[in-house]
């Protein structure tokens, strides 16, 4: 299984639900591009269980910001030709930066890497007051494209008629939802492993 974790923006949930996603399959971890600190690969490596195989990513820069614009701050232009998907028998759990939409460069989009590699998606949608229309925005450019999209996480404090109006909308199924915790730690990810291993 190769999945591509997205999310309706940036700090919706992506790294912790790559963690319960590596630790559900034991799987290998990719994030392609990052930009800032801390590294989503060392944080994913201290919330598993075992000792995950990370693979680098292709692009990393200092600057938290949107990666078209952290690569131009280092006097860099990312190239979606240079991106190249890791080999492995093993699952592979690989990270986009932001959203869908987010920017590699003037011409390329986080989601482009994905498409590129035919990845199935899992999208992650935290809820807050404005995650409906960002939500269905997200699926209809992943609509359009054609992408398989395999189901939504939901993060953070439920919002019943939220989540049963984007499931209509999108058709797409709930994979999990990810209760607001007052700590994320190793024991919290392997109890939502737990709960979403089976439909993976
Ligand atoms: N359900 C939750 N309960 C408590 N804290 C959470 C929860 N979900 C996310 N967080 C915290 O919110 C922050 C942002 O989450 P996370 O790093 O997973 O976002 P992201 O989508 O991966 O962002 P990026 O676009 O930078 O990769 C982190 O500090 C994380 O620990
Ligand atoms: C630095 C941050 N944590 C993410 N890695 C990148 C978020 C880019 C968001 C760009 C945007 O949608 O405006
Ligand atoms: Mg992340």
């Amino acid at each position: 299984m190769r999945y591509f974790v997205t999310a309706i923006g940036t700090d919706s949930g992506k790294t912790i639900t790559s963690a319960i996603l590596v630790e559900a399959l034991k799987a290998d971890y990719w994030k392609p591009v990052q930009s800032g600190y801390p590294r989503d690969s060392e944080t994913v490596a201290d919330l598993v269980s075992f000792p995950v195989k990370i693979f680098p990513s292709s692009y990393e820069f200092a600057k938290p910001a949107s990666p078209h614009d952290s690569a131009k701050a280092e006097n860099k232009i990312i190239e979606l030709a240079k991106i190249t998907l890791p080999q492995t028998d093993n699952h592979l759990i690989i990270e986009g930066a932001g959203g869908i939409l987010v920017p590699l460069n003037d011409q390329d989009f986080v989601i482009d890497i994905a498409q590129k590699f035919d990845l199935e998606i899992i999208l992650v949608v935290n809820l807050y007051l404005g995650c409906i229309n960002h939500t269905l925005l997200s699926v209809r450019e992943l609509q359009r494209r054609n992408l398989k999209v395999k189901g939504i996480v939901f993060n953070g404090v439920s919002n019943p008629e939220s989540e049963r109006i984007i499931l209509h909308h999108s058709g797409y199924q709930e994979l999990l939802h990810i209760e607001k915790e007052a700590l994320i730690t190793p024991l919290i990810v392997q109890k939502y492993a737990e709960k979403i291993k089976n439909i993976l």
